[in-house]
């Protein structure tokens, strides 16, 4: 198989969230200081290993934008058009959003935690009418149709939600040549993984996406993947994705 194009795929850096260990999802958190670092580096590795970019897609949320900026300025690529769009947001955590990973497992235990937090399609409990944290009212989305804004979702949500995007507008810039960067969250960019890569229902569990280091995919004139590797050395990703793992732990 030959390589006909480059992407990449960047999870922001590390979020006020994150660091509290709070489920996140569509929650608006702000990077914090080490996600801001993280971003920066994420940059300087892209520049040093001589990527370009032409086009660069992110959610709507300030975590992953923020990040793009960061990786444009260390690029000096301020220029190229960026499009961000809700189907690029994290995956919707609904009722757990605002809550402790670590508590949470003390609570319903590891294993429900890790159900919640890694299986395919068990969704985590909906936000309910009248929850202040159902984003119908949030102008972000206020143009959307109030049917496609989750209350909660799985990650088979996440995947039907975000394919669509990359199918209708990724794919056919791809094509079209452009050289593409992709900022976005831990769970959306698993869904786009187990998509490239046809990564089984039951193995998705066991994939954790650090924040921060670039994940490069090589892809064929259409669109399978090559062969991806991440933008630090296999010491590093392989403890920074533990540590994602290890978020879900009663005891950290
Ligand atoms: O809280 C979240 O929204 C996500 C990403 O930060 O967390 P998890 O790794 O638990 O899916």
């Amino acid at each position: 198989m030959t390589t006909k194009y480059t992407i990449v795929f960047v999870r922001h850096g590390e979020s006020e969230w994150n660091k509290l260990n709070k489920f996140c999802g569509w929650f608006d958190a702000d990077l914090s200081e080490q996600g801001c670092e993280e971003a920066k580096n994420a940059g300087k590795m892209l520049q040093e290993k001589g990527f370009v970019f032409d086009v660069a897609f992110t959610s709507v949320l300030k975590r992953a934008i923020k990040t793009l900026y960061m990786v444009q300025n260390e690029m000096d690529n301020h220029w190229i058009p960026v499009t961000r769009h809700w189907r690029l947001n994290e995956r919707h955590y609904g009722g757990l959003q605002g809550l402790n990973k670590a508590e949470t497992a003390a609570k319903h235990g590891e294993a429900q935690v890790k159900i919640w937090r890694r299986s395919y399609d068990v969704p985590p409990p909906a936000l309910e009418d009248g929850d202040d944290r159902l984003s119908s009212t949030d102008p972000k989305y206020s143009h959307l149709d109030a049917s496609v804004v989750p209350r909660c979702e799985c990650l088979k949500d996440t995947v039907a939600r975000v394919l669509p995007y990359w199918h209708d507008i990724i794919v056919p810039t791809i094509k079209s040549g452009q050289r593409v960067v992709i900022s976005a969250h831990g769970n959306s960019l698993r869904a786009l993984v187990k998509y490239l890569d046809n990564i089984p229902d039951a193995e998705i569990p066991e994939l954790n996406i650090p924040t921060g280091i670039p994940l490069v995919y090589e892809l064929t004139a259409d669109l399978k993947p090559v062969k991806h590797y991440y933008l630090a050395d296999e010491a590093q990703v392989k403890a920074a994705m533990e540590k994602v793992a290890n978020q879900g732990k009663a005891k950290q």
